[in-house]
């Protein structure tokens, strides 16, 4: 089925932060529909930043397209100084700050965090520093705040766009390959239907060089009624040069052209 493009403004008007954490991350596998691609991409950041320890220090990351989670934040607050989360839709991140500020209805992350939960979430919200709107369809996503960065990728969509990774800078892309919608509440989402061979050649065109690629297969497309992808993956590249900086893209990235909203899913 075709499906156009939900960009940010639709989310704006219709994503539902706290439907989205109840769905898709209310338990430690994640969606029962999806099979257990949330314990993997856990399971996988957590194996990457300790692989990471070993070749890099970390001082700054930025959760590009956060939404309304914290999981990354939770997992990378071992290893980074600051976080910065981000998102378009001004509800994700207000949920994010509800967190943050511990009010009442905030999102339980305990099922992440693993151990030490006080700890770690004490040491979550001390390292996130900011949350931002950002917008990836931008050359500058976080305008009118200027980076003073060199240019790198921080979309699928628009990897000619480099814009935040300092050379030297590491990109964590964490996704779904072959997926053309998922789904919350009434909606269904549309996102960037995308092969290994699509996001290897054009971050290799980039100057970056590939250093851990790591995929599950997903569900039975058969019975999942959530989202139709067909591996879940998460690839390391790294940008050569200096410094750092670790940028993690969202799940489900969107960009592109939006033609229209999306049609509801009755
Ligand atoms: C499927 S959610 C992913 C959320 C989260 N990263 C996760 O892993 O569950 C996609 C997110 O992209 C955000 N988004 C949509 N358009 C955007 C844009 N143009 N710039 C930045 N974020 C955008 C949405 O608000 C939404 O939070």
């Amino acid at each position: 089925m075709q499906h156009d493009f939900t960009e940010g403004e639709f989310y704006q008007a219709n994503f539902e932060a706290a439907a989205y954490l109840t769905t898709y991350y209310s338990s430690e596998t994640g969606n029962a529909f999806e099979g257990s691609q949330l314990l993997f991409h856990i399971d996988s950041s957590f194996s990457i930043l300790l692989f990471l320890t070993g070749h890099i220090t970390g001082k700054l990351l930025i959760d590009i397209g956060s939404g309304p989670t914290l999981h990354n934040a939770l997992i990378a607050s071992e290893y980074f100084q600051e976080i910065i989360m981000s998102d378009y839709v001004e509800c994700n991140r207000k949920e994010i700050e509800k967190w943050l500020r511990r009010e009442s209805g905030a999102h339980d992350w305990s099922h992440v965090s693993k151990s030490t939960i006080e700890e770690r979430e004490e040491k979550t919200r001390s390292v996130i520093k900011q949350v931002l709107k950002c917008d990836v369809t931008q050359i500058n996503p976080f305008h009118p705040i200027v980076w003073s960065l060199q240019t790198a990728d921080i979309s699928v969509m628009h990897l000619g766009n480099a814009t935040l990774l300092k050379p030297g800078g590491t990109l964590i892309i964490i996704g779904m390959l072959k997926e053309t919608f998922y789904t919350l509440g009434k909606y269904k989402y549309s996102c960037l239907y995308i092969d290994q061979n699509f996001v290897k050649s054009a971050l290799q065109k980039q100057g970056f060089v590939i250093q851990k690629f790591e995929a599950k297969p997903g569900p039975d497309k058969a019975t999942n009624i959530m989202s139709d992808f067909e591996r879940k993956y998460l690839f390391l590249w790294h940008r050569k040069q200096v410094d750092l900086l670790y940028i993690c893209v969202p799940v489900r990235l969107t960009g592109g052209r939006m033609k229209r909203p999306s049609v509801p899913n009755n």
